[in-house]
């Protein structure tokens, strides 16, 4: 039925009710959306989008040492593990039903250097914890970043000459991670670094190594971004950073390029693709899913985390139903998961009203 101002256009020439008195007006509307939004029962039922404990994956964060958790202080609520105590966190995951959780690790600064070979140290801190992980919990999907920046003495992501992060040279190295953390058990790899290439030479190495089933979830379109602030404390690497990520990550005004990232890596071989941060390109998540159709993940990065967690702790907002919108958002954007700190919580809510 075309509509008019609120008239059918077919109704345009029936006779109008008369308004009943002038003391209490009444519009002449045939049509009032608020009728679906009387009750609860009839929001639930007109409700469009859902987030279900299936689209989280929670990333935590792994020091050395044993039985020690440490808060990171701009991410009120997150804390540093050691391996035995992500254990236990990805027991409280596997419990929620959350499929799958994200490893980053705290790398001692006596590790680091100027190539990040620690990234390659079969026993390094994310290599111990995805065998701990995997033992008890063989059930729960494990994914691992695959970028230097946890590793390197300067903070970048990848091998850094003359002030330049170079690519292919890069990419070299990245695919050894790759294939360090496919042979500690990991189940999904995820490239964060934006190295042109590196999807088509990870996946080339993981076929020809026997890890043909290993998947990839590629941070496709990343944006250089002050979200990650937080992120760059829990790793340590804030303040050995030197300059900014512009030379790889995408610069936060173009849309139209994150489509092209996101075909290149789709064409080299990713198996899902992600749009990171979250909450500032959710226009992009959408242009992605409509675009390629495509398993589509969003990152909640660690600022985005920190604004809601500590406005909330200020009592400035409420922090649960902040959460929860922020959640379906990502759903009404189109994205299938999300990856975000507040997994176990959302988890805990939406468990709670089931
Ligand atoms: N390549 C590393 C990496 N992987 C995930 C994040 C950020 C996640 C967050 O902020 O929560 C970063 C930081 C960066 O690129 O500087
Ligand atoms: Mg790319």
């Amino acid at each position: 039925m075309a509509i008019k101002f609120g008239r059918p256009i077919e109704l345009r020439d029936a006779p109008r009710r008369q308004a009943e008195t002038l003391a209490a007006p009444s519009l002449d509307l045939t049509i009032r959306l608020r009728r679906n939004r009387k009750t609860e029962w009839a929001r639930r039922l007109v409700r469009e989008n859902v987030l279900t404990t299936n689209d989280l994956i929670w990333p935590m964060f792994v020091v050395d040492g044993h039985n020690t958790r440490t808060p990171v202080a701009s991410m009120p609520g997150v804390e540093r593990l050691t391996v035995d105590q992500i254990v236990r966190d990805a027991e409280r995951a596997a419990k929620l039903n959350i499929p799958c959780i994200a490893l980053f690790p705290f790398t001692e600064p006596a590790l680091r250097d100027a190539e990040g070979s620690e990234a390659l140290n079969p026993d390094n801190l994310v290599c111990q914890s995805v065998r701990a992980i995997k033992k008890e919990f063989p059930d729960i999907g494990v994914l691992c970043d695959v970028a230097l920046d946890p590793f390197t003495s300067h903070g970048h992501d990848g091998l850094l000459e003359d002030g330049k992060i170079l690519n292919d040279e890069t990419v070299a190295v990245l695919v050894k991670q790759a294939l360090t953390q496919a042979e500690a058990g990991c189940d999904v790899i995820a490239p964060s670094d934006m190295m042109d290439g590196r999807i088509g030479a990870i996946r080339d190495a993981l076929d020809d190594n026997g890890f043909g089933d290993v998947q990839i979830m590629s941070y496709a379109a990343k944006y250089a971004s002050a979200f990650y602030g937080p992120f760059r404390d829990a790793i340590g690497s804030a303040k050995t950073l030197t300059g900014d990520k512009r030379t790889y990550q995408m610069d936060s005004a173009n849309s139209d390029e994150a489509l092209r990232e996101v075909e290149l890596d789709i064409a080299e071989g990713a198996d899902m693709v992600m749009v990171k941060p979250g909450m500032p390109y959710l226009d992009i998540v959408r242009r992605v899913k409509d675009t390629f159709a495509m398993p589509t993940f969003v990152y909640q990065v660690s600022g985005e985390y920190a604004m809601i967690a500590g406005a909330a702790a200020n009592g400035w907002i409420d922090g649960e139903r902040a959460m929860m919108e922020s959640l379906v958002g990502f759903k009404r954007a189109g994205a299938d998961g999300i990856l975000t700190y507040f997994a176990p919580q959302a988890a805990e809510k939406i468990r709670a009203e089931s």
